[in-house]
């Protein structure tokens, strides 16, 4: 399978192209940068820092159409929804790891998905997916009595808050309790708020240095509290889990899935 990074220097797609570069039965088809980057290029190994590859970076998707089946995006928003319509129209899987897409862009990529296979996870690390799965059960056990509180921390370039883990653990934990987290969510408290509803979701984040990406949740009532934590350490742990859904995606048809449908944790 031959699998295109786009978003090739960032902090992500280094990763993504070391990742591919280690994994079995996966090979790097092509690596996309920004048009008018000074690497258009440059071999996308020594971009990534490890060593000639053989695949030249260039400047645009139309450029590699042909040389990929898979295309893997941890880029922006707007970028991405661009990606998926190209994807759509080339008959090409997609993976995306971009976060902080509001409901119309994450329809628009519902749409994209009606063409062609998504993979679409605000995380793709096996121990947060894992995560989910734990919070699910928690919630179900300690129900309404004990207070739900989110706490995240990632490193100072981060541009969405809070994070699109963060959300999703939100999501399924007031899914579980029988909420819908756009009616309970409280976002960085400030100021005379009044005494916590019972109900609530509070999210607090955190944004310093270079902190890969940190997820506590709070289960917490008179007398106790338990707390779910996650700790990444390398964007390695991501970019594993993407190749992985990468390759899941081979013979898939059409549709919209998610890292727990790749780790059959559904
Ligand atoms: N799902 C998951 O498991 C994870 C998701 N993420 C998410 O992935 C996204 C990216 O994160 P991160 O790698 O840290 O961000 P970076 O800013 O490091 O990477 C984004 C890259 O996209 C490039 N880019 C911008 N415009 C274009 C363009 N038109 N064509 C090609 N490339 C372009 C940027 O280039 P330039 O630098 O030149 O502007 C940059 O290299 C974020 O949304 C983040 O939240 C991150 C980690 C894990
Ligand atoms: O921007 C990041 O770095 C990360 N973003 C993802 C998110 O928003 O949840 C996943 C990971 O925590 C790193």
């Amino acid at each position: 399978m031959r699998v295109a990074v786009i978003g090739a220097s960032g902090r992500m797609g280094k990763n993504l192209i070391t990742a591919i570069h280690e994994a079995q039965g996966v090979s790097l088809g092509a690596a996309v940068l920004k048009p008018g980057s000074s690497l258009v290029g440059a071999d996308a190994g020594e971009i990534a820092g490890v060593g000639k590859i053989g695949v030249a970076a260039v400047a645009a998707l139309a450029d590699c159409v042909d040389d990929f089946d898979v295309l893997i995006d941890f880029t922006s928003p707007s970028l991405t929804l661009e990606n998926a319509a190209f994807c759509a129209k080339h008959f090409k899987a997609i993976v995306v790891g971009t976060t902080g897409l509001n409901e119309s862009e994450k329809a628009a990529l519902n749409e994209a998905a009606l063409q062609s296979a998504v993979v679409f996870a605000p995380n793709m690390s096996v121990g947060v997916n894992l995560t989910l799965k734990l919070l699910a059960t928690a919630a179900q056990i300690l129900g309404d009595d004990y207070d739900v509180e989110i706490v995240e921390a990632h490193h100072r370039h981060k541009v969405d808050s809070p994070s699109g883990t963060a959300l999703r653990m939100g999501e399924v934990v007031a899914e579980a309790l029988g909420r819908n987290l756009k009616d309970c969510a409280v976002y960085g408290r400030e100021g005379l708020t009044g005494a916590r509803t019972q109900k609530e979701i509070g999210f607090e984040t955190i944004r310093a240095g270079d902190v890969v990406g940190e997820h506590s949740v709070w289960f917490a009532t008179e007398g106790e509290r338990i707390e779910i934590v996650h700790k990444a350490s390398s964007r390695m742990t991501f970019a594993k889990g993407a190749v992985r859904a990468a390759r899941w995606l081979e013979g898939k048809s059409a549709g919209m899935y998610d890292m727990q449908d790749v780790l059959d944790l559904k």
